[in-house]
């Protein structure tokens, strides 16, 4: 890993250690837990090979007829209150840091779903819906390991290699010297070695993941086009070539790991012998005496518990990087908004499009070039164009759903994005060609846009639509299941039942796309009659692909013509 690597690692992980930190009592206390827990195993197995060899040689020394002493309860004693304390520690520490970690894990959702809520339509609609959701699951627990694997045990390793090379210096510091220098070169390839080593491999990891999810999620959801087109087979070899990937890269990251654990089971080795050979040299010449060799070698082998976590841990550090810097970019993209602060009047609503040209990401021609035009307060103006003409894209840019690549999007005289969010969907009302509806009862469906709206609110907004003559008709009236995603309803009923919806509401702009689509004359005709009446007093956009086809939408005061995303002139009207 470069310095420039490390650095673009400390600015992708900074703004998550900020999180962590806004926790740092509840972290410092489960560190500290890990702490003790490393250092009864270290003491538990130093004392008890101190006590061993001593209680040894004074049985040696008794029975050649020596007169010794050796004090039983206070070493007794110690190994007692170690092993006490490893198993409490241990279990004090698995549950507290796994509180802390789950605390940190809805610190993290939420802060994502803070991000996603300030996001506009256009970026969610820039990814699938099953990246988002890998973005709130599988990056957020890539973060988590954060500190339970990438802080606090090599934090702990650290302090512990310290406080025992300081230890074993009280007797003889040549073998503290080792300790600090054997067992800290080892710490540093566990964490810094075997992140250059797995970093390809575990960032690459982590992007397959999210495409194999993503395409799974298709292939399942596509299943029937794709028999019907005999696709399958190509779309799964995709999906396999992903997968072999993804195996290879396991393996890849397995096999560091294992290399990891040797480098951890040879360095703590090495440093026995090291520690053990200048001990028993000491010993040799009277400056330490039996027990303490032992103890200080047996420390050194209880230190394997400090250095287990980290090679795999820093291995698959690159997965940490990826989630975090996914994250980043969301926030970054949130950041670059500005802080709306005005709201909208209750009255019908001017807008205004100056100038506006807005470039999908990634398209190769605008959708809309230099778009200029004004509806006033109360006036019905009927948008018309081809199909692709960008008649959605301006729906979508006065709905604030949208920004414009340049020029202004301007509302009640209000630039859009310095509006309140919630103040857009409650006084902008926009009936697309695609409706939502939700696997739950007609009422609920309607009360999506009134919650407290009451019964007769509802029957009068199906009476509005045609609808409820229909409804009346049915067993469980109001209470009638419409399906998933409508499936219930035919085509014509859902848009009905979509623009009953809308007239729940109380918008002072409505755009309508096709809102007669799929309805037959008659009742189109009765719909527009009562559609009529409500939209007074309102400002209203239509999209349509055309007039004078079928039932009109009604009211119109006015027909613009776009054309390949440009205003066009009208055509001259037939003969
Ligand atoms: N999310 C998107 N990403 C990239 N290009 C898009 C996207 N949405 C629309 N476009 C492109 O922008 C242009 C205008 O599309 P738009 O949906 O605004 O047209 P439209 O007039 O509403 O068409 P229709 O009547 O078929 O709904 C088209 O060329 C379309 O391909």
């Amino acid at each position: 890993m470069t310095e420039r690597h490390a650095i673009s690692l400390r600015t992708t992980l900074a703004p998550w250690l900020r999180l962590l930190a806004q926790r740092r009592g509840r972290l410092s206390i489960g560190t500290l837990l890990m702490a003790l827990t490393l250092v009864s195993a270290i003491g538990l197995l130093a004392l008890s090979g101190w006590f061993i060899t001593a209680s040894a040689l004074a049985g040696t020394a008794l029975a050649a007829g020596a007169a010794i002493s050796l004090n039983i309860y206070v070493p007794g004693g110690g190994i007692r209150l170690f092993a006490l304390t490893r198993t409490v520690s241990r279990y004090v520490e698995r549950l507290y840091n796994h509180d802390t970690v789950l605390r940190l894990l809805a610190d993290l959702r939420a802060r994502l779903f803070g991000v996603l809520a300030g996001l506009d339509e256009h970026r969610l609609s820039r990814r699938r819906a099953s990246d988002w959701l890998h973005r709130l699951t599988a990056d957020i627990d890539a973060l988590d390991s954060l500190y339970l694997r990438l802080l606090a045990p090599p934090a702990v390793a650290v302090v512990a290699v310290i406080t025992l090379s300081a230890f074993v210096s009280f007797w003889l510091p040549v073998a503290g010297l080792a300790i600090a220098v054997l067992l800290g070169v080892a710490i540093g390839w566990l964490t810094w070695g075997q992140s250059c080593l797995g970093m390809a491999a575990s960032r690459r990891r982590m992007e397959d993941l999210e495409h194999f999810r993503g395409r799974l999620i298709e292939q399942w959801q596509g299943l029937a086009e794709l028999e019907a087109y005999a696709s399958l087979a190509s779309h799964r070899q995709r999906l396999d070539d992903i997968e072999a990937r993804l195996e290879a890269d396991q393996r890849r990251l397995g096999r560091l790991s294992a290399l990891g654990n040797a480098v951890s089971g040879v360095a703590v080795g090495t440093t026995l012998i090291v520690v053990l050979w200048l001990a028993a040299q000491a010993y040799t010449s009277g400056q330490l005496s039996g027990p303490v060799m032992v103890m200080m070698s047996l420390a050194v082998l209880a230190f394997n518990e400090a250095l287990a976590p980290l090679a795999i841990a820093f291995t698959h550090l690159g997965s940490t990087c990826v989630a975090a810097m996914r994250l980043n970019e969301l926030e970054a993209a949130v950041a670059s908004t500005v802080t709306p602060s005005q709201t909208l009047t209750s009255d019908a609503l001017p807008a205004r499009l100056d100038n506006v040209t807005l470039r999908y990401p990634g398209a190769l021609v605008p959708a809309l070039s230099s778009v200029s035009l004004t509806v006033a307060a109360g006036e019905r103006v009927a948008l018309c164009g081809a199909s692709g003409a960008g008649k959605s894209s301006v729906a979508s840019l006065l709905a604030g759903q949208l920004r414009p690549t340049q020029g202004k999007v301007m509302l009640d005289d209000k630039p859009v994005q310095e509006l309140v969010p919630k103040t857009l969907p409650q006084r902008v009302a926009v009936l697309t060609q695609r409706i939502d509806l939700f696997d739950d009862s007609l009422a609920a469906n309607l009360r999506l846009a009134d919650p407290v709206a009451d019964e007769t609110r509802l029957w009068h907004a199906l009476a509005m639509v045609e609808l409820s003559g229909w409804a009346a008709g049915l067993p469980n009236g109001l209470a009638t299941r419409v399906g998933e995603g409508g499936r219930q309803l035919s085509g014509g009923q859902s848009r009905r039942l979509a623009l009953a919806r809308l007239m729940l509401r109380d918008p002072g702009l409505v755009i309508l796309d096709e809102p007669f689509a799929g309805l037959d004359a008659t009742t189109a005709a009765r719909v527009a009659s009562h559609l009529d009446g409500w939209l007074d007093g309102r400002t209203v956009v239509y999209l349509v692909h055309d007039l004078g086809e079928q039932v009109d939408p009604p009211g119109i005061d006015r027909r613009l013509m776009l054309r390949e995303g440009r205003l066009a002139p009208l055509p001259a009207p037939l003969r």
